[in-house]
């Protein structure tokens, strides 16, 4: 789970502990605090802007999954290293719903990740907000600091500098943290922001005169990115043989985050050797995470088979990734998984002069409420599969 962490201060440990005491899920310790904000109001209404709904043609080669059960053959156009890559436009336009839905679920239970082509968020849409992203980190170091990430990061917004966020697994100690992270600092610089009318955790913005339409490219794909995870949560809500509005119905508060990565250039030695890493092994905290990236790759999944052991997950053509994270685990009984993942050197990196090029990602943190009672989903539970957590007050969880 993603948490942020420079201190660790009594908000945290009882937090941290339970979660890993009592759930058994994964807790990502970095050097900010966590964040367990009550419920944002919601704000403007989500705009339809930008979402294309047509369905793309991609470059991807139609091979069918052997994961696959006969319905969804159509809906699976391939399988990107043990990671199913579906057509969303079937459920978008209606012509194979269930498949889809069905198709998602069990990609969420097998491995925790999807690829999904056609997922209705314009390719403009996303190429304006990586040149957007490019443009904010090649700002002067002292430009993007006027827009900085509270050090005691009780909120995740601003800009965070190379080196200062650290990523680990159950690492509660701070010594520990600092050692892990004078060893291999992760190497990377992040911009963070949620929708912009949040009273409990304010936006950070550079000043007005600086970049000027950088902070409205960012609100307008945040927006953009909470379209498309409506539409996800209720393709996973059928698949859940749930009513579809199921999901939905508890993420309202829109109280997301969207993250601007930047990965800058390393030699490929050096993060091959661990002397420094891009992102370190983590789950998400979330629902669900969109993820865009650009063509450099590094992304590695865990083989739920094979803990430890970790498998490229190159870019797709087209393609977001979707993944789970560790609260939709919780609420769905563990039946869906929330996998380990990481960035490290794309294969093949050492043979391109041994330097890895900047990498651009942008990964979008969807969270349910918070003033909800969490219970096991229905139908995620049995006489022979019970429920194995107790209802707990959202707010109380991360
Ligand atoms: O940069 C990426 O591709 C992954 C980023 C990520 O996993 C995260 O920020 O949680
Ligand atoms: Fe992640």
């Amino acid at each position: 789970m993603i948490a942020y962490h420079n201190n660790f201060d009594d908000t945290w440990r009882p937090v941290g502990k339970a979660l890993s005491e009592t759930l058994t899920h994964r807790v990502l310790v970095t050097d900010i605090n966590i964040v367990t904000p009550s419920r944002c109001n919601p704000t403007r209404p989500p705009s339809a802007d930008g979402i294309d709904l047509r369905p793309r043609t991609s470059s991807i080669s139609y091979l069918h999954s052997l994961l696959a059960n006969d319905d969804q053959t159509n809906v699976i156009l391939s399988n990107a290293h043990g990671i199913p890559v579906l057509d969303f436009g079937r459920f978008l336009d209606g012509s194979s719903k269930q498949e889809v839905a069905d198709a998602m679920l069990s990609s969420f239970k097998d491995i925790g990740f999807v690829h999904l082509v056609n997922h209705g968020l314009s390719q403009e849409k996303i190429d304006e907000m990586f040149n957007w992203s490019k443009r904010f980190f090649a700002q002067p170091m002292e430009l993007k600091q006027l827009a900085p990430h509270p050090p005691s990061g009780k909120h995740h917004r601003g800009y965070s500098a190379p080196g200062v966020e650290k990523v680990s697994q159950h690492v509660y100690d701070a010594a520990e943290v600092l050692k892990l992270r004078q060893e291999a600092p992760d190497m990377k610089e992040s911009f963070e922001c949620g929708h912009d009318a949040s009273e409990v955790m304010p936006n950070i913005w550079l000043p007005d005169d600086m970049l000027p339409g950088f902070k409205e490219a960012c609100l307008d794909f945040f927006w953009a990115c909470h379209e498309i995870e409506l539409t996800i949560l209720r393709a996973l809500a059928l698949g859940l043989k749930l009513p579809e509005d199921y999901l939905v119905k508890y993420h309202t508060a829109q109280d997301n985050q969207l993250r601007l990565l930047h990965y800058p250039s390393v030699s490929a030695e050096q993060l091959e050797r661990d002397e420094i890493s891009r992102i370190n092994a983590h789950s998400d905290f979330g629902s669900i995470t969109l993820l865009v990236q650009d063509d450099v790759g590094g992304l590695e999944v865990e083989d739920p088979r094979n803990p430890g052991q970790f498998k490229s997950a190159p870019p797709v053509a087209g393609a977001i990734v979707v993944n789970a994270g560790d609260f939709l685990m919780r609420w769905s009984n563990d039946m869906i998984r929330s996998t380990i993942h990481r960035v490290r050197a794309p294969p093949g990196a050492a043979s391109n002069n041994g330097i890895i090029p900047d990498r651009y990602s942008i990964p979008y943190f969807c969270s349910a409420d918070f003033p909800i009672v969490v219970e096991c989903l229905p139908g995620t539970y049995s006489a022979e599969r019970p429920r194995k957590y107790e209802p707990i007050w959202r707010s109380n969880m991360f």
